[in-house]
């Protein structure tokens, strides 16, 4: 997808939604928030640092201090992150490790909704122009409550956008031999362009069988092993990449954060996320490093990293410590922890523990709100990618 940095809307003001400290001043001088709101001119007058020289600008420091996000609101400004390595001395380091700095919120749902805007406008000429109706399949085996609320929400997705969505939900017990059937009939039907098996699979049924499966043209997740072999290789282009480390790539360059020559942490290795996400940094020409279950120094290791990818399954494990300030963080993690106050008596984090990271940290994803949707705007995207090429459209 080509890079459209300055065409997203953020969040007017996203330390407002994230930042502790934020909150604290709202509470404090709500009329001051009101005119930045309202007025560019207010915005520059209190911006602190001149653009160009002054490495605090890769920080957002929250108004605690008196102090202003840097650019105006509604611009993707870009995410300055290093800046603390090579312009900073020990002492600004340390001055502004004082104070409390306040990360950009890379605002996924908002990017999301563009994207899917995006692609709703391409479809709606696509279908009048060529009479071509792109087609989603998904197969559901079992009845895991998080699988079906992904599931209904890819529907849902699918709907809004004009991509015909085609499901098939099958018992826990199914013989692996049925999900087969249903996945060679979509292979064989024209008006479905991309099919997308719901991981995890029942523990009785081979993963690899399945997923070989699918017909790599059609493999809108990217996980056939030779959608998965050509992202590694160089001078090979796979058909599809798999959605969520390209939600997550796509969130970079929208947010402009430079990848080449960057130190990248991707944390986790797993099929689906860390191991092609650390495969498409690496294609972005940042320099890798992966952290998993044995990893001996984890923390030394990310806090080498200018951009971290945090995709374990584990909430809150990302410590502000463990980052280096100005860091930009992706967080991959969807991890429901019990929560009392909330109506459904429990709340999601992310592998992050946010509230210490986005003091530290120059750019960080929410959870929700961050890489979950950009996943299934991703899923769509390649779904149309998928049908334009089996139609041969440009
Ligand atoms: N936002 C989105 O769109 C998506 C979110 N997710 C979420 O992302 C998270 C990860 O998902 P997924 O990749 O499927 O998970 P997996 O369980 O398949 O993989 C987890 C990875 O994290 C590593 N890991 C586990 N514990 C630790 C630890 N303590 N220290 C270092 N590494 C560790 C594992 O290491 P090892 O390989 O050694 O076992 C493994 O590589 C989950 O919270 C999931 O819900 C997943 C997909 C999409
Ligand atoms: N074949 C396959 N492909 C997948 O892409 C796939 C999968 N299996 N199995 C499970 C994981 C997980 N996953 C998510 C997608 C969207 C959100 C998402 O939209 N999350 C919302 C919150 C949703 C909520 O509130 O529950 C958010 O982060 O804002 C989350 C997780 C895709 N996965």
């Amino acid at each position: 997808m080509p890079q459209q940095p300055h065409r997203v809307t953020l969040s007017p003001f996203p330390w407002r939604q994230n930042c502790a400290a934020a909150a604290r001043l709202h509470r404090m001088a709500s009329m001051r928030l009101t005119d930045w709101s309202s007025s560019s001119t207010t915005t520059s007058r209190l911006l602190p640092f001149s653009r160009t020289s002054n490495p605090a600008r890769s920080y957002a420091v929250c108004p605690a201090r008196r102090l202003l996000p840097m650019l105006p609101p509604n611009i993707a400004s870009p995410v300055r992150l290093l800046t603390a390595r090579r312009d900073f001395s020990a002492s600004s380091v340390k001055a502004m490790m004082s104070v409390e700095a306040c990360a950009k919120v890379i605002d996924g749902k908002a990017v999301a909704k563009k994207i899917r805007e995006e692609i709703g406008a391409e479809i709606a000429r696509m279908k009048s122009e060529t009479g071509v109706v792109p087609g989603l399949a998904v197969i559901l085996v079992g009845d895991r409550k998080d699988s079906a609320t992904y599931v209904r929400n890819k529907k849902k997705a699918c709907e809004t956008v004009g991509i015909k969505s085609f499901e098939v939900c099958l018992p826990e017990d199914s013989a692996e031999q049925e999900v087969l059937k249903h996945i060679s009939e979509f292979n064989d039907d024209p008006s479905v362009h991309g099919i997308l098996v719901q991981l995890p699979l029942p523990s009785h049924m081979n993963e690899q069988h399945i997923l070989n499966a699918v017909s790599i043209e059609k493999d809108v997740d990217g996980f056939h092993p030779l959608n998965i072999g050509r992202l590694a290789m160089r001078g090979r282009e796979p058909l599809f990449v798999p959605c969520t480390p390209k939600g997550c790539i796509e969130l970079l360059h929208r947010y402009n954060v430079e990848i080449k020559g960057k130190r990248a942490v991707v944390v986790g290795r797993s099929n689906i996320v860390g191991m092609p996400a650390a495969l498409l940094l690496q294609r972005e020409d940042a320099t890798i490093s992966i952290v998993h279950s044995r990893t001996r120094n984890p923390e030394e290791i990310i806090k080498q990293a200018d951009i971290i990818i945090a995709a374990v399954g584990q909430p809150n494990m990302v410590r502000g410590t463990w980052i280096r300030p100005g860091a930009v963080i992706i967080d991959v993690g969807i991890n429901p922890v019990e929560d009392a106050k909330s109506p459904k008596g429990y709340r999601l984090v992310g592998d992050v523990c946010y509230e210490e990271a986005s003091k530290v940290a120059s750019a960080i994803t929410p959870v929700p709100g961050g890489v979950g949707p950009m996943t299934i705007a991703m899923l769509l995207s390649n779904t149309l990618t998928s049908a334009k090429r089996i139609h041969n459209l440009p």
